[in-house]
């Protein structure tokens, strides 16, 4: 009997790690003498750098950089494969943690950070950046990130650009000369939480801008600015990307990454899944395990339990897997066409949200204790 605990991380819970831990122990309870293989996952959000440094027993580094509104501060990074492979999340750096209802203003807020942040593991040696972006305080097209990478980007007299979304208006130049020139031989994989363009009414500062504290008249001014700055980009770097799918993830750091860099957008689940060797220990397991704070009919786009029971199912038909979840929202029969066979929520009966988060561990031991009772019961009646 082979089991295989791949969840995500339960949001202001649980780790992966210790979602998965907590699984086997629910289990073990039934399936003593069961081979057991933990793979902590994520999909290019919150939890990423932890679930593949778990994963991978890799390392967290911690970097001195500045955040949104330009203070210093202290963001983590995980190196994975020997060093060779560094794993960012922009939101240690840039995110929307830093920005409160008085402070939030993506005129200003800037991605330098997390400029500063690959900066960093590209010095320590890392040859591959896997970036998750998403959940930003920022609006500036990933200009912060460039410049921290040495990119100047330059107005009408010659003069650097501060930070901030609204003063890529008056852009006029890109020089890349002086960028990091090691940034020439590295791989980015950009793992992006949405598909939106850079501009447009489905652009970042359209859809985005207000949750970083843009009103109309602010959004329609930084989305003239992201599309001034797409031309500019176009003219100087040669790459056409204002349309691009996923150029408008965290206020266009999607766009800024394909600009600057050699970066590739990529579905955030797919890389963790390949990073992981996920398949590989999914291919002859009997139980899949996966799981995630909230299930509902979202999770199609792209979040873990589909890339687990979908990773599952191209390689082995006759794994059953099992979802769980601290709370299962709305048309989760969307999902069942898409390879998880059962879910479940681990929530015992009405309670508060702060008791649901405080018990998660023992709640996800006890439903898993009693799928596994199901599962063997049918399993052994013959
Ligand atoms: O950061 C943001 O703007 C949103 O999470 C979309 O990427």
């Amino acid at each position: 009997m082979k089991i295989v605990l791949a969840p995500d991380s339960f949001k202001n819970s649980l780790t992966a790690k210790q979602v998965a831990s907590a699984m086997q122990t629910g289990l073990q309870r039934v399936y003593p003498d069961a081979t057991f293989v933990k793979v902590p996952m994520a999909d290019g959000g919150e939890g990423t750098v932890q679930s593949l440094v778990d994963a991978k027993n890799g390392q967290i580094l911690t970097e001195k950089v500045i955040n949104p509104l330009g203070v210093e501060t202290q963001a983590h990074y995980g190196l994975i494969d020997d060093g060779s492979v560094a794993v960012i999340e922009m939101a240690e750096a840039s995110g929307i943690q830093f920005i409160n209802e008085y402070t939030r203003n993506p005129y200003v807020t800037t991605t330098y950070g997390t400029g500063q942040l690959m900066k960093a593991a590209i010095k320590h040696g890392a040859k591959t950046i896997i970036i998750g972006i998403g959940g930003s305080a920022t609006n500036d097209g990933g200009a912060g990130m460039a410049q921290a990478l040495g990119a100047h980007l330059l107005d009408a007299d010659n003069n650097e650009l501060k930070y901030g979304g609204a003063v890529l208006k008056k852009l006029s130049k890109i020089d890349i000369s002086e960028m990091l020139p090691e940034l020439n031989d590295i791989k980015i994989i950009v793992a992006s939480d949405v598909t939106n363009p850079l501009t447009g009414k489905n652009g970042a500062s359209h859809v985005f801008g207000p949750q970083k504290g843009a009103n109309e008249e602010m959004v329609e001014f930084l989305d003239d600015a992201l599309s001034h700055y797409a031309k500019v980009i176009k003219k100087d770097l040669g790459k056409d990307l204002e349309q691009t799918p996923g150029a408008g993830a965290a206020g266009g750091l999607g766009a800024g990454l394909l600009a600057f860099t050699n970066a590739k957008l990529q579905s955030g689940v797919d890389i963790v899944v390949n990073y992981t060797g996920l398949k590989d220990q999914v291919k002859d397991a009997d139980l899949v395990f996966t799981g995630e704070g909230q299930i509902d009919f979202q999770t199609k786009f792209g979040k873990t339990p589909i890339g687990v029971s979908q990773a599952t199912k191209e390689v082995n038909k006759n794994a059953t897997v099992v979802a769980i979840a601290g709370s299962v929202g709305d048309r989760i029969s969307e999902l069942y066409p898409l390879g998880i066979d059962a879910i479940f929520t681990c929530v015992p009966g009405v309670q508060s949200l702060d008791k649901a988060i405080s018990d998660s561990g023992k709640n996800i031991e006890q439903v898993c204790e009693n799928v596994g009772r199901l599962f063997k019961s049918v399993t052994t009646r013959g």
